[in-house]
């Protein structure tokens, strides 16, 4: 469903040069959910705008929905569906105008346009929504009718850029339901970018991670998940029996990284359930008394520290100290 190769977008802006993405190569297979995930400033508003027509990239190629992105950008804007993070919607109009209106650009006759809002707003949850002004939905419901407009011309592939930005928790699960039902009941393809770790474990299918431009890591989150070295096991005890309490934790089969930390030990093993029982042995022939036991599993923080050398969060923070002022 998309393939591209090579893709890059250099920006330059008064003097100044950003290479905003740096040869992208990506592959979406059809009726797959993919996460583009990263911290801000990482590149993704900008692959996704080569992807679907909006920015002409300064090198690399692609086919997206059966259509070449250079040769065939009419092509490829008919196939596919794009809800950018600010929506286009109009705040007087009404939800139901604001969707016939799409329909209308697409050329469907009004009767088919207003089934077309219909059948949507069934499927998004805006069925009792459709006579109201748009700017008096809440988030949620705003985000779903920016979905539902994405939709109106059938896309079979559908970009979603940050879908759940700044929404709270339970809009959020209320639009991933939305997100997979497009997936699961209409086999449509989702191409979507979110910097929320949980949204990409939870959601997607697959993670391309990227950073500074860059594709550093593809997979399906439980598999990046597995190449962390393993689960971190943290032993808390009193300071006298930091050493003895290392001893035990470098004996464990397979542990490795053993750090004596400020109230306690933590080491890596492969599975930290299965360690269990042999470090409380050990530490129980000891006699040592434990003050906190706990096993923290990888998460796609992990995975993105793993391969970048700093956390989404941490990324995100020095962007933000970067940012030109006005930016
Ligand atoms: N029109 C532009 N002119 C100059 N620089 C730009 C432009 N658009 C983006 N950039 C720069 O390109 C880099 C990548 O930006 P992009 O918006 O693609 O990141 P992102 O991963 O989508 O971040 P966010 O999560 O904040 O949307 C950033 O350094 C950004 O400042």
């Amino acid at each position: 469903m998309i393939e591209a190769r090579g893709l890059a977008r250099t920006f330059r802006t008064r003097g100044r040069t950003t290479d905003a993405v740096r040869g992208v190569d990506l592959d979406v297979a059809a009726g797959e959910l993919v996460g583009f995930l990263g911290p801000n400033g990482a590149g993704k508003t900008t692959t996704l705008r080569m992807l679907t027509t909006l920015l002409r990239p300064t090198a690399g190629t692609a086919t997206v929905a059966g259509r070449d992105l250079a040769g065939d950008p009419l092509g490829v804007r008919r196939r596919i569906g794009y809800v950018g993070q600010t929506g286009g919607t109009r705040p007087e109009a009404r939800v139901h105008e604001e969707l016939e209106a799409i329909g209308r650009l697409y050329g469907r006759t009004k009767s088919d346009a207003r089934a077309r809002t219909v059948a949507l707003a069934d499927r998004l949850d805006l069925t009792d929504l459709l006579r109201r002004p748009v700017k008096a939905l809440s988030g949620g419901q705003r985000r779903r009718l920016d979905i539902a407009m994405g939709l109106v011309h059938d896309p079979r592939l559908v970009f979603l850029d940050e879908p759940t930005a700044a929404l709270d928790p339970r809009s959020r699960a209320n639009v991933w339901q939305h997100i997979r039902a497009l997936r699961e009941q209409h086999g449509t393809t989702v191409f979507l970018t979110t910097h929320y770790l949980d949204e990409a474990d939870a959601l997607c299918d697959r993670v391309l991670v990227i950073d500074n431009g860059t594709i550093v890591a593809t997979g399906a989150p439980a598999e990046l998940k597995a190449r962390v070295a393993g689960d971190l096991v943290a032993v808390g005890v009193e300071h006298r029996d930091l050493p003895r309490v290392a001893e035990i934790a470098a004996r464990i089969p397979r542990s490795s990284e053993v750090a004596t930390v400020e109230r306690g030990v933590q080491f890596r093993v492969p599975r930290g359930d299965l360690a269990m029982p042999e470090l409380l042995r050990a530490l129980d022939v000891a006699d040592i008394a434990t003050t906190s036991l706990r096993v923290h599993q990888p998460t796609l923080d992990d995975v993105f520290l793993t391969l970048t050398g700093r956390t989404i969060r941490d990324a995100e923070l020095s962007t933000e100290q970067e940012a030109p002022v006005g930016a």
